[in-house]
């Protein structure tokens, strides 16, 4: 193409440097979850076969990108972290983002079978993606402190929202109501009293995530259900807590 009359349409692609020297958080999530769940028979509040399949796809990206450190799960999505000095593609904005959100999605639907062997793929499921770039530990530290965060507050809001529906009788609408204006002691309160169950004891993998970490200790993938330690092959971590050294 070069030297001929077109080749003039190349410069209207755009250099997109990520800043040098900065933590970059990839982030994918899931598109349209809410229906995709649904289609699939997902169990409520948490299946842990999606939850699973979600780790195995991050696991994947994990391998396929050394440079990724650290990552985080929860419901549809995941973060990744590439370390400060990471030169991957030139730090390229569009190439890292769209290589690693499309490598999740495909291994999601890979490894789709394994985790979901009685359920057929009704249709391609997809993730969107976006890079965050951070200045300082502090911010990346902040960044996951924040995700899970998020998980703790969502899971806690649905094991009581379905306890409600599920064991309670109560109609979604019902259950909605009901919850408006709780905080979270009442939500444990509600647990408890109603329905025995002690939220403290449930899976940490739906209370607090999950975390793979590159790195010599491990532990295995199905440990972070009931925070054993153990060791796995591929060198990678999955604990119940975020735990972070730049
Ligand atoms: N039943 C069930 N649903 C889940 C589970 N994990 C994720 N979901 C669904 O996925 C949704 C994820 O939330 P969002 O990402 O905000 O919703 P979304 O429909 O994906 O919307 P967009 O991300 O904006 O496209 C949840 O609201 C649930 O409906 C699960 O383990 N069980
Ligand atoms: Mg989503």
């Amino acid at each position: 193409m070069a030297g001929t009359r077109f080749a003039y349409v190349r410069s209207y692609e755009q250099p997109d440097p990520l800043l040098p020297n900065t933590f970059l958080v990839v982030r994918v999530d899931g598109h349209g979850f809410h229906r995709f769940s649904d289609t699939h028979g997902f169990e409520k509040p948490n299946d842990m076969r999606a939850l699973e399949l979600m780790n195995h796809a991050a696991k994947d990206v994990m391998e396929a990108y050394p440079d990724i450190v650290l990552a985080f799960g929860e419901s549809d999505e995941f973060s990744f972290m590439l370390h400060k000095s990471c030169t991957l593609f030139n730090r390229r904005h569009s190439k890292i983002l769209t290589s690693i959100t499309s490598h999740f999605t495909s291994a999601y639907v890979f490894h789709w079978s394994a985790h979901f062997p009685n359920t057929r793929l009704e249709y391609p499921p997809s993730f969107d993606g976006r890079v965050v770039v951070y200045p300082t530990e502090r911010e990346v530290k902040d960044y996951f402190a924040w995700r899970q965060a998020d998980t703790h507050i969502n899971n806690l809001y649905n094991t009581t929202f379905w306890a409600l529906v599920h064991r309670g009788g109560l109609s979604t609408a019902e259950a909605h109501s009901r919850l408006k204006g709780t905080v979270s002691k009442n939500k444990h309160e509600i647990l408890f009293s109603q329905f025995g169950i002690n939220y403290n004891v449930l899976p940490a993998i739906y209370r607090k995530g999950s975390v793979l970490l590159r790195g010599e200790t491990t532990t295995t993938p199905g440990a972070a259900r009931d925070g054993q330690e153990g060791s796995a092959e591929g060198g990678m971590l999955l604990i119940k807590r975020v735990k972070y050294t730049p």
